[in-house]
């Protein structure tokens, strides 16, 4: 349900209850979120460069464009409701506790310190990527992009990062489904590259532990890698009778030579955490039981830097590529379409559900 001009007024209301300052970066969005909710794009003549405080009021509003009021008034009130929210969780004997938002089945999304982590959440699964995780990702993402956050970290639950696609993915559809199904899922995998792609805020991946398949793959689109020394890199697409995707079969040649990225991408080689740092594709390794601390708190301190700086020199360094990498995506995945009900990938997919092929 969309919000009224009733529950803007509420949201105001509720704002000037709110115990914990909620810092000048969110006020500012609050500023011009209702302004742009009652008076639509921003009219007022640009101040000049010493009157701050005019300045960053009007850089706020200017900045939404063309929002409708009607979605600057939801946002308004979505935002409020969070930080009432999570004012409450904290008043609840959890200081400094993260905002988690529940809504995630196999995602612990939380925001904190100017980091929003997401967090690869089946455990049990060694994180494998089912369908709805990759839903999930893409809308973690999409939020993530326009939250207050500085950061974004994706990282695993568990010892592993994550075991890759889901090879249950196409198990238990019937044989006049399953090439629907499949053609469904790809546009899917596609569409989930593409955020990665088009992420426009600094996109780190915390690698707690080994990595599979399209979790390795797409590390070639993250801005920093950072790994425990426990992790691996392992991208077993030629015996699923896959092909590699997440855009490695650009990223990989150019990150780390073409004979390396063959040698993993077409021959299955796993890198030890070591390994793949000495070939780029790892920014610096940390020993397993120091890793969490070392991590965090660097990334604490990145986080915080100027958002809108990184974020502009995050599209100077990547811009040039994005149209590149697009064509990329769609390209390995219409050779995914015409190969993923191959006779060798059903019978590697076979092979593992009867346990008799750990790679
Ligand atoms: C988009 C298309 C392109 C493809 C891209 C890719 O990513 S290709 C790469 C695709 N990825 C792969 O080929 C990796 C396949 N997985 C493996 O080779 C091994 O599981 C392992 C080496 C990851 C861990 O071995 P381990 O002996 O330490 O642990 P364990 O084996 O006992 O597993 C624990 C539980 O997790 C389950 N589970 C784990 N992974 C997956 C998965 N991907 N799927 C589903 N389930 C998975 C496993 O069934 C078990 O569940 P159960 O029976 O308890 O209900």
């Amino acid at each position: 349900m969309r919000a009224s001009q009733k529950d803007l007024e509420n949201a105001v209301n509720q704002m000037k209850l709110l115990k914990k300052d909620p810092g000048n970066e969110v006020k500012l969005k609050l500023y011009a979120l209702y302004k742009q909710a009652t008076e639509g794009p921003c009219n007022m003549p640009k101040p000049g460069i010493y009157d701050l405080i005019r300045k960053a009021k009007w850089e706020a509003w200017n900045t939404l464009g063309n929002l409708p009021k009607e979605t600057a008034r939801q946002n308004y009130v979505d935002l409020v409701s969070s930080l009432c929210s999570s004012s409450e969780s904290s008043s609840q004997g959890k200081p400094g506790a993260d905002r988690e938002q529940l809504r995630y089945e196999t995602l612990v999304v939380t925001s904190e310190d100017g980091i929003t982590k997401i967090m690869l959440n089946r455990p049990s699964k060694k994180n494998a990527v089912n369908l709805q995780m990759y839903q999930e990702i893409v809308l973690a993402l999409k939020a993530a992009s326009q939250d207050d956050s500085t950061i974004t970290v994706l990282t695993g639950n568990g010892d592993y990062y994550s075991s890759g696609n889901d090879l249950t993915n196409f198990t238990n559809t019937s044989p006049g489904e399953i090439q629907e199904k499949a053609k469904n899922s790809l546009i899917l995998v596609r569409e989930f590259v593409g955020c990665f792609i088009d992420f426009p805020k600094p996109l780190i991946a915390v690698v707690n532990g080994p990595a599979v398949g399209i979790a390795v793959t797409l590390l070639g689109l993250f801005d920093i890698v950072y790994a425990s020394d426990r992790a691996t890199f392992h991208t077993p697409f030629s015996r699923l009778g896959l092909h590699p995707e997440g855009c490695s079969s650009y990223t990989f040649p150019k990150i780390m030579g073409p004979t390396k990225a063959t040698e993993m991408l077409i021959f299955g080689k796993k890198l030890t955490a070591e390994e793949a740092c000495a070939q780029g594709l790892v920014t610096e390794v940390f020993p397993d039981r120091t890793f969490q601390k070392e991590v965090w708190t660097r990334l604490k301190a990145y986080a915080k830097l100027p958002s809108n700086v990184l974020r502009i020199s995050k599209q100077v360094i990547r811009n040039r590529e994005k149209e590149k990498l697009h064509s990329v995506n769609v390209e390995e995945n219409s050779v995914l379409q015409g190969t993923v009900l191959s006779d060798e990938a059903v019978n590697a997919v076979m092979n593992f559900l009867s346990k008799r092929a750990k790679l």
